[in-house]
C-alpha cells in the first residue's frame, strides 16, 4: 500500500508517537509524507519515506497530484483545527481529492490508529474493489 503521513506542526509529536507505535507496521509499506513531517519521521523511526516540499509550498499538492493518479491507497493527515494555515486551500484541496477519489482519510490519531490496524489485518485490501467500482462509468438508466 502507498501511505501518505502529514502532520501540521502542533501535531507533529503526535505522528512521532504514532508513527514510533506502529513502525512494524509502517515499514511494510511504501510512506510518502511532506517535508518537514517526513524528516521528523525518519529521524525518529528509521522509516524510509519519499518527503516532497513542506506544506506550505505546494508539499499537499504533490502528495494530491499521487492521489489524482490513484496512486495513494490511505493518507494520514494530522491536522490542527485550533490554527488557521496559510495554505488552507492545498489542504482543503488534499481533503476534497481523498473524497473525489475514495481514498481512506484519518484527521485525527483515533481514525489514524484505526486504520493502521486495519492495514496490518488486511482490512484495507477492500481498496482493490472500491477501485474497480470508481473507475466504472455513471449509470443514469435509474
Ligand atoms: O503543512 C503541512 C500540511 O498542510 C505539513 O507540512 P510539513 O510536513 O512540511 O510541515
Amino acid at each position: 500500500m502507498n501511505i501518505a503521513l502529514i502532520a501540521h506542526d502542533r501535531k507533529k509529536e503526535t505522528m512521532i508517537k504514532l508513527t514510533t507505535a506502529y513502525t512494524f507496521i509502517l515499514k511494510e509499506h511504501t510512506l510518502y509524507a511532506t517535508g518537514t513531517t517526513g524528516t521528523k519521521i525518519m529521524e525518529a523511526t528509521g522509516l524510509e519515506i519519499h518527503c516532497f516540499n513542506s506544506g506550505p509550498l505546494g508539499g499537499d499538492q504533490q502528495i494530491g497530484a499521487l492521489i489524482s493518479e490513484n496512486k495513494i491507497d490511505l493518507v494520514i493527515f494530522l491536522r490542527d483545527p485550533l490554527s488557521s494555515q496559510p495554505h488552507e486551500p492545498d489542504v482543503n484541496a488534499l481533503i476534497r481529492l481523498c473524497d473525489v477519489y475514495e481514498v481512506p482519510l484519518a484527521t485525527n490519531i483515533g481514525s489514524a490508529e484505526v486504520l493502521i490496524r486495519g492495514l496490518s489485518k488486511g482490512l484495507l485490501d477492500f481498496r482493490t474493489i472500491q477501485k474497480e467500482a470508481t473507475l466504472k462509468p455513471l449509470s443514469f438508466d435509474n
